[in-house]
């Protein structure tokens, strides 16, 4: 069958029921009901896996192959309700905790940010509170968006109240664009954030990046969440809540390939709103960044077997 035929699943894997189990397992989660500015990411599930078809087995940069390292699968999207985020979020971490009760360790692909505190839920009913790296051009600590608790730009401090995080071992990367005021700053370092802003990046430069994260990291058990708005709108025009400056694809690959030999535990790769994408720009940088965590998860699980 050639890449761009037959019906997509992730990277064309086969679905978790036809293999029965996985060691890794890609599940797609269709909400948007968390967004406080443009909605679309509903669809990322759908158009990430249509990006996906082109990529290949082996993943140079990490010498490893992922899916014979160990069984990788699709497992679907996850169906949840779009009118009510707090049933939304139930189903998520129900359905994120039976895949990992059933072996597999999980990445998501939104979605929304809301979704990040179920995942996290999930994350730390396995392994207790985890260390977190952060991509994204906004904090996402905020408290509350009209009122509201559970949104895209809330789920970091909900994850932090809720004790799921390892607060030694916090930080965003790529943090950019005007804030509510100096105050958010201030908020987000008592939750215990550091931040490598966009600017820190370019100026640093990517080892030296992931060098200070992974001193901080150390071998906690890590949870990754990609906030494809964490790219320059040039390398991601297709998200709600685009601000210029941003890191371009490259850099943020080379960051997570950085992350080889850490602890990983489980990833989300969110904001993919296909709508306000051309030429699918944004949909296979995700799909390369979805890649590159199942690699990442793949070393793990296959090293793990090995010692
Ligand atoms: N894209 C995410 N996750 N959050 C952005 C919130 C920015 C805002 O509401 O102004
Ligand atoms: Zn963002
Ligand atoms: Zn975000």
């Amino acid at each position: 069958m050639p890449r761009y035929a037959g019906i997509a699943t992730f990277a064309r894997l086969p679905r978790l029921e036809d293999v029965g189990t996985a060691q890794v397992a890609v599940v797609g989660i269709p909400f948007d009901s968390g967004v406080s500015y443009r909605p679309g990411a509903r669809f990322a599930p759908a158009a990430v896996r249509e990006a996906s078809r082109l990529l290949r087995p082996y993943h140079p940069g990490l010498d490893v192959s992922p899916f014979a390292a160990v069984q990788v699968a699709d497992a679907g999207d996850i169906a949840v309700n779009p009118y009510d985020i707090g049933q939304a979020v139930a189903t998520v971490e129900e359905r994120v905790g039976q895949l990992a009760a059933g072996g597999a360790s999980v990445v998501t692909v939104g979605g929304d940010h809301t979704l990040s505190l179920p995942l996290l839920r999930a994350a730390a009913r396995v392994h207790g509170p985890v260390a977190l790296l952060h991509f994204d051009a906004h904090l996402d600590t905020w408290d509350t968006y009209f009122g509201e608790p559970y949104t895209h730009g809330t789920p970091f401090r909900r994850a932090v109240e809720e004790g799921l995080l390892d607060t030694e071992a916090l930080s965003h990367i790529g943090t950019r664009g005007p804030l509510y005021g100096k105050a958010d700053l201030a908020d987000d370092r008592r939750l215990g954030f550091g931040i490598v802003t966009a600017a820190d990046v370019m100026r640093r430069g990517v080892d030296e990046t992931v060098a200070a994260v992974r001193e901080r990291i150390g071998d906690r058990p890590l949870y990754v969440s990609v906030d494809i708005d964490v790219l320059d709108p040039a390398h991601a025009p297709g998200t709600g809540t685009p601000e210029a400056g941003g890191l371009t694809s490259r850099e943020l690959l080379e960051i997570l390939r950085g992350l080889a030999g850490t602890r990983i535990v489980g990833a989300d790769v969110v904001e993919v709103a296909p709508a306000y994408d051309h030429a699918d720009i944004t949909s296979v940088a995700a799909s390369h960044v979805a890649y590159d965590m199942v690699s990442l998860l793949a070393l793990r699980r296959a090293g793990a077997a090995a010692s």
